[in-house]
């Protein structure tokens, strides 16, 4: 079954975790130590990538451990066409929507575009928005952050990334962001589009989590959580609070 497959089925059963690995944070090891963990707790798929740092050689050695130590797809974050795996089950063929470089809306997509084809790479199409802070992703992407009193605007990009053709839409805070995406945001853009919505940046705790999956996220991801001392027990509470 094809990763996307996976996914959409899993879906009908209720919102889904993912938890985000950044191939630039620990070593190979460490990360399948984090991926067999999230898998013993339930996530649903592991996410590889970095908005920095993330070069051939640390994405294939990460990528490697994380296909040994769990038992749920990996799907590759990509921050740009200069590093790709065929370790990885899938990648996030994404465009930044409200980025102001075309660099990030559709060059580093010509330039990987030939890879993923010639590694077979399963593409999951995405609509990538940033929303305030944004942090660094914000920041190398070149984001026009969507202001979080602004549901309508981001509402608008998302629905125009569906009329593309886009077959899922990601909502972004950015890696460690003070607060996540306003809630009263992802209720709005949930009823303007008929494609799943992931949503990440900033969740750190359980409530945290429910707020964003009662709002209608799909998909909760979580990625700065596992990169701090005894991870274990607030994953746990985060994924259980997304499944019950
Ligand atoms: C489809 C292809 C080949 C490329 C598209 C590439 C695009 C659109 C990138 C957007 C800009 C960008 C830098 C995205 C990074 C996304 C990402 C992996 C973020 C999460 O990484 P973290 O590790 O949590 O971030 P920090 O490094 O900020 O902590
Ligand atoms: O690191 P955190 O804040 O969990 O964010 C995860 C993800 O949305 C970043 O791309
Ligand atoms: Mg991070």
């Amino acid at each position: 079954m094809s990763v996307e497959d996976y996914l959409l089925q899993k879906l009908k059963t209720g919102a889904l975790h993912m938890t985000l690995i950044d191939p630039a944070s620990q070593d190979p090891a460490q990360a399948g130590k984090i991926a067999r963990d999230a898998c013993s707790l339930g996530t649903d798929a592991i996410m590889i990538g970095g908005s920095t740092g993330v070069t051939q050689e640390n994405l294939d050695q990460t990528a490697l451990e994380i296909k040994d130590n769990s038992d749920v797809p990996s799907i590759y974050f990509p921050s740009g066409a200069e590093a790709m795996s065929p370790h990885c089950d899938a990648i996030y063929f994404m465009s930044m929507l409200n980025s102001r470089s075309l660099d990030w809306v559709i060059r580093e997509q010509v330039a990987g575009a030939p890879a993923v084809k010639k590694l077979g790479l399963e593409p999951l199409s995405m609509g990538y928005i940033i929303v305030a802070p944004g942090m660094k992703v914000g920041e190398v992407g070149q984001a026009d952050v969507i202001p979080r009193d602004d549901p309508k605007l981001a509402a608008s990009y998302a629905m125009a990334g569906e009329l593309l053709g886009m077959r899922s839409i990601y909502l972004e805070a950015g890696s460690g962001a003070p607060a996540h995406v306003p809630s009263d945001m992802i209720s709005y853009v949930k009823k303007s589009i008929s494609v799943p919505l992931i949503v990440g940046g900033g969740i750190r705790d359980a409530e945290a989590a429910k707020e964003v999956k009662d709002a209608g996220a799909d998909v909760i991801v979580t990625g700065t959580i596992i990169e701090e001392n005894g991870y274990l027990s607030k994953l746990e509470s985060i994924i259980k609070s997304i499944k019950t």
